[in-house]
């Protein structure tokens, strides 16, 4: 199988999301004017700062060409992965629900975050036990995850919510310490840490290659 990775200008994990998802399957970087998504069987929408952050984090890069067969393939039940700056461009999209205000401290925090995975039985966290704690690094100024309080039940009784922060670990503010959320369908998911930069041992851990290979073997699960 093969991940489509996109390139906006201002992305810049890209690289580290596409040697990721090497570990475990294929992948090509995807540039944002084009509209081919080039046979791909995943997307990921990486982190960074596409248009500099400019006007509201992903408010520009949501509108890019290549954005609109993104939201073809997601409406077709393909898997998206959003990680951060690609969770604030598909909440943009309103492929994924809430938004993404800045850090309650107003400050860049980067920082190593315990995520407690919710739910398994997911095309992005079958790879992981319930309750498993992931160590994850997190970078970001724009990550407190918010939606109205309706919506937020809402999210709540569908089991939306995969990722948690740990207790005591929320560095952002988000409510109800949600790191992670899926769309209704199950097959968008956006997350403020970084999978793609916990790929390997070098770095201090490798929970992050779960989530790859959770979206290939759920591919691989319907071939
Ligand atoms: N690491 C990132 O993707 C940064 C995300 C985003 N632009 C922010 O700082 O909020």
């Amino acid at each position: 199988m093969k991940f489509g990775v996109l390139r906006f200008p201002g992305t810049c994990d890209e690289v580290d999301a596409q040697l990721a998802a090497e570990r475990v399957a294929n992948a090509e970087i995807l540039w944002h004017g084009d509209r081919d998504l080039k046979g791909v069987d995943a997307i990921v929408v990486p982190g960074g700062f596409s248009y500099g952050d400019y006007l509201r984090v992903g408010a520009i890069a949501r509108f890019s060409p290549l954005m609109e067969s993104v939201i073809d393939f997601a409406k077709q039940g393909g898997p998206v992965l959003g990680i951060c700056n690609g969770f604030q461009i598909l909440c943009e999209a309103g492929l994924l629900p809430g938004a993404l205000l800045p850090n309650r401290s107003l400050r860049f925090i980067c920082r190593q975050v315990d995520l407690v995975v919710q739910r398994t039985d997911t095309p992005f966290t079958n790879a992981c036990e319930e309750g498993e704690i992931l160590s994850i690094p997190s970078k970001h100024t724009t990550g407190c995850w918010y939606a109205p309080p309706a919506l937020h039940e809402q999210v709540e009784a569908n089991g939306q919510v995969l990722l948690r922060y740990a207790p005591g670990q929320n560095p952002n503010g988000s409510l109800a310490d949600v790191a992670g959320v899926s769309n209704e369908a199950g097959n968008v998911f956006g997350l403020m840490p970084h999978p793609e930069h916990a790929v390997d041992p070098l770095t201090g851990s490798v929970d992050g290659l779960k989530l790859f290979t959770s979206i290939r073997d759920s591919l691989a699960a319907h071939v």
